[in-house]
């Protein structure tokens, strides 16, 4: 049966301006090093700059395997849960909001499952994409693999270059193979730019 390896993972860590910093660049790097023993059809990243270079430094480990922008791996807010569903602990998150801000974010939501989501044919080849991107975007296409609540992409947060695999087969729910894995990371770099509170 045909399958869908889709690589997602976060840039790496980027600076007030939102560029990719000397850390960040050596994270991609080695994020490029991991995955130069698998057979890769396609990189496509996000057009913002810490995401485009994250995505042209890992591919030099990838020697001809294409390169290029996808508009639905922007950085976007998908879901926007309604006053009944909102986790007490976002709700200041999402202040200022207002509806039309949360409809395009849903519509490029719905473009994301659409174009990089969906199983092959059944007797179609498999396929083997990286798609380097932010952090809002993977816990979206995670939330959609585990078919949970719309409001579950909160709390799924990824650490720069952290990789999440998802597998695609059609008539099966899809497959998380792993989420926000950091084992290409040594040392420092496996806490720069990591937002959680526990850091040693
Ligand atoms: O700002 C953030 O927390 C995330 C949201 O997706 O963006 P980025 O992964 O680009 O840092």
């Amino acid at each position: 049966m045909g399958t869908r390896h889709v690589y997602l993972a976060r840039h790496g860590a980027a600076d007030a301006f939102g560029e990719l910093t000397p850390a960040g660049y050596e994270q991609a790097g080695l994020l490029g090093r991991r995955l130069a023993g698998l057979r890769i059809d396609a990189v496509w990243h996000s057009m913002l700059p810490r995401a485009a270079a994250s995505a042209r430094e890992l591919a030099r480990h990838l020697p001809d395997v294409p390169v290029a922008e996808a508009a639905e791996l922007v950085d976007h807010v998908p879901y926007v849960p309604g006053p009944e569903e909102m986790p007490r602990a976002w709700a200041g998150f999402f202040d200022g909001f207002d509806e039309g801000e949360a409809a395009a974010g849903r519509r490029t939501a719905d473009a994301l499952v659409a174009r990089f989501a969906k199983a092959p044919e059944r007797t179609g080849p498999d396929s083997h994409e990286v798609l380097i991107t932010h952090a809002y975007p993977i816990a979206w296409l995670v939330r959609d693999a585990l078919e949970a609540p719309l409001t579950r992409w909160l709390g799924l947060d990824s650490a720069n270059t952290g990789l999440t695999v998802i597998e695609y087969r059609a008539g099966l729910s899809p497959t998380l193979v792993m989420f926000n894995d950091l084992g290409h990371l040594t040392g420092e770099l496996r806490w720069t730019g990591f937002r959680a509170a526990a850091r040693p």
